[in-house]
């Protein structure tokens, strides 16, 4: 049985150093997996037990210059409120009480000194920039000497040591010391930019408060919010957040959602409505009635999915990724050639290409690069969560962005999914309550939309009672009453049962071609017709003008009959499929992948097969009932413009990682020639490294600033 160990690792700001801990972490006995987070900071690993005590983990870890402390694991199940948890939701030290700074610091001050002594004593020589140097040297040379130990020979450590000493003995120690402080603030900024991302996430997890008022025996006792289970009440007074999901039992009010939802308008909750953890209550005072434990409430799966996110890699990264592990190398055999080639064959000045060959190691640190795709998909994932748009990893977004067409689901996604009753008309006579109980009696077991509309409509009423009630998907629902198979299902559904005859058939035609949907309840025969309607949203019509203008093709799948999804498609101006069973929305989803990427939106509740299908399955719904584990990306506004709005900010990310690898790899390509020409040496070489990785991690995180609602359309 293997152990599993969750950590909290500090000053690792880059993927290359996530890298190099993941390499280095691996190379021990007995581990099995590593998984490691710049963004979270969380290092995970599983390992045979007793191989590697989690001791050797940790000073393996501190060897190479990080900090670690270990995450409180309660019965093997991550516990979400503990103490290190805490940590990690803490802001990060600043800059000059990290290590980080320190070097940066220490070097200043030396190099300073330095410099005030050439020019007061010009006489002073070399020495104090070999002291600059050396000093902050030594902390980057014995990572670089822990990385290779573990299994790393090409770590941006060694680069900087190599090269730095080789300046040393070349007799440019005022360099050698430049280059060294250069690196340290390089190092810095990059931990000060991510930092910057990390505060998206936090803003996430703080919302929940820390405790609530729990009601027991007719008294108020005020408890952890971690320790609230199902059922338990809670008061939550005005102006509180609410600390759990659940239920209102009394009280009625507005709660602002947005920080779940993204959604500023707050929205009227009374008795019997759901709310989130984190909501804010404006108004009165509301009991809740607690349905979920804290580990599992909305925001603390919006939190793991966009944390999980990370492991989804992008086909881009995994690109980059695969290109970084032979650059170094191959800088560090360029170097090498750039230093022997023209003095051996050319008979060169051999101070000149040392001099170069150095310059170039120091354009080997592929952290810019490898830095660009995780920043930016990370900022568009925090921007995408607090606006109610999630993504769960890169991989998504990338596919997002390639989008041709979009396939809608009708009930629910265009329309508003509450149908309501509007016709019953019954085919024997018999009052219309008397066939509104038993439809609404056979449907009580089913969620399906319309069911639930026949439920409400005969709220208040007795219902007879059914037994065996089962769904028959895409079809209808039946049960047995007074040993009778009674049936309520869709007019093809009957007509193939032969329980439908062409009068009453040309009845259901009529009720149709009003936009209405037909639904018929019948044992051999027809007993009555019930026609139903689902107003359509009011921003569809915006929705689908806006895919348009992205160049997507937009498609309406449903379940529902021809004219019904006619007048809808009528109304939008789109084509449609209807009359389609679920497998075969599915197939459909398949057959439309051939003209490229198809993103498929649903409630998830009944389309699941064909939001797997899709290139890209959206989850559309309001918080709790978004169906967030089955779709690839979920929005939790319950407003459709947000599905051009996730294309839009999808599209975004990736030109935004687009100008990140340009720059990355456009400085590097400049200065790769300049310095084998000789025009720039060691220190604008450095420059050039960190000014790309602050200028691509910058660049990144523009995109957590974006309101993907309001980016631009363009036509
Ligand atoms: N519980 C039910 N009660 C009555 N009729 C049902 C029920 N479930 C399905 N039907 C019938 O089957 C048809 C197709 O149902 P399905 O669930 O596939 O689509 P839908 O969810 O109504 O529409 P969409 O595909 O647009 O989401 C419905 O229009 C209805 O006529
Ligand atoms: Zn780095």
């Amino acid at each position: 049985m293997p152990d599993t160990h969750e950590w909290l690792v500090t000053g690792m700001d880059c993927p290359s150093c996530a890298a190099k801990i993941k390499g280095a972490v691996g190379q021990l006995p007995g581990i099995e997996t590593v998984e490691i987070s710049v963004m979270s900071r969380k290092l995970r690993v599983t390992a045979t037990a007793h191989a590697t005590l989690p001791a050797d983990i940790e000073s393996r870890v501190k060897s190479l210059g990080y900090g670690i402390e270990a995450i409180a694991q309660a019965g093997g199940v991550p516990n979400p409120h503990t103490e290190a948890d805490e940590h990690a939701t803490q802001a990060d030290a600043p800059w000059y009480r990290t290590g980080k700074g320190h070097l940066v610091l220490l070097t200043a001050a030396l190099l300073s000194v330095a410099w005030g002594l050439a020019l007061l004593l010009p006489a002073s020589g070399n020495w104090p920039f070999i002291v600059a140097c050396l000093a902050g040297l030594i902390p980057i040379a014995l990572r670089a000497f822990a990385a290779i130990r573990a299994g790393q020979p090409f770590s941006i450590e060694a680069l900087m040591t190599i090269a730095a000493t080789g300046a040393l003995f070349i007799g440019a120690a005022q360099e050698a010391a430049l280059v060294v402080f250069l690196f340290a603030v390089g190092e810095l900024l990059e931990g000060v930019a991510v930092s910057h991302a990390r505060d998206g996430i936090r803003a996430l997890s703080t919302l929940v408060p820390k405790t609530a008022l729990r009601e027991k025996n007719d008294m108020m006792e005020e408890v952890a919010a971690a320790e609230l289970v199902p059922g338990d009440v809670v008061i939550v007074r005005p102006g509180d957040r609410i600390p759990a999901d659940g239920k209102i039992i009394s009280g009625t009010g507005g709660v602002d959602e947005s920080p779940v939802t993204g959604e500023s308008m707050p929205v009227t909750r009374g008795p019997g409505d759901p709310v989130f953890a984190g909501a804010i209550n404006n108004e009165t005072a509301l009991r809740v009635q607690v349905t979920r434990a804290a580990a599992d409430n909305t925001i603390a799966r919006i939190i793991r999915l966009v944390e999980q996110a990370e492991d989804s890699r992008a086909p881009t990264q995994r690109f980059i990724d695969r290109f970084s592990r032979w650059y170094m190398p191959a800088i560090v055999v360029l170097s090498a050639l750039v230093v022997a080639i023209p003095p051996l064959l050319f008979g060169q000045a051999w101070s000149v290409w040392v001099y170069r060959g150095l310059s170039l190691l120091l354009i080997g640190c592929p952290c810019a690069l490898v830095i660009s795709v995780p920043a930016a998909i990370a900022s568009a994932l925090y921007a995408g969560a607090r606006h109610g748009l999630l993504m769960k990893g890169g991989a998504v977004i990338e596919a997002t962005a390639a989008i041709k067409t979009v396939a809608l689901d009708k009930t629910g996604t265009l329309t508003m999914g509450q149908p309501e009753v509007t016709d019953i008309l019954c085919l024997d006579g018999s009052p219309a309550a008397e066939a509104l109980v038993l439809a609404a009696a056979v449907e009580k077991a089913s969620n399906h939309p319309l069911a639930q509309a026949i439920v409400r409509k005969a709220e208040g009423m007795v219902l007879p009672p059914v037994q065996d009630s089962r769904a028959i998907p895409g079809k209808g629902v039946s049960a047995v009453f007074d040993g009778q198979i009674v049936t309520v299902a869709s007019p093809r559904h009957a007509m193939q049962d032969g329980a439908l005859s062409s009068t009453a058939a040309a009845q259901a035609t009529v009720l149709e071609s009003e936009g209405k949907t037909v639904v018929v309840l019948y044992t051999s025969t027809a007993l009555a017709l019930i026609g139903l309607r689902d107003e359509p949203r009011q921003d569809a019509q915006e929705t689908i003008r806006q895919l348009r203008s992205l160049g997507v093709t937009p498609i309406i799948l449903t379940g529902d009959n021809q004219r019904t999804a006619e007048a809808i498609a009528g109304l939008l101006r789109t084509e449609y499929k209807a009359e389609l069973l679920p497998e075969q929305k599915q197939q459909t989803i398949r057959e439309l992948t051939a003209r490229g990427p198809v993103m498929m939106v649903g409630d998830g509740i009944n389309d699941a097969p064909a939001l797997k299908q899709a290139t890209v399955g959206v989850a559309i719904g309001s918080g709790t009932d978004v169906a967030l584990e089955t779709a690839d990306a979920a929005i939790l506004r319950n407003r459709i413009t947000d599905i051009p709005a996730l294309i839009r900010l999808a599209r975004s990310t990736m030109g935004n990682i687009r100008q990140n690898v340009s720059i990355a790899l456009g400085l590097k390509g400049i200065f790769l020639v300049t310095t084998i020409i000789g025009m720039t040496g060691l220190w604008l070489a450095i420059m050039a490294d960190t000014g790309a990785t602050v200028l691509v991690t910058l660049n990144a995180l523009r995109l957590l600033r974006t309101n993907p609602a309001g980016l631009a359309q363009k036509a």
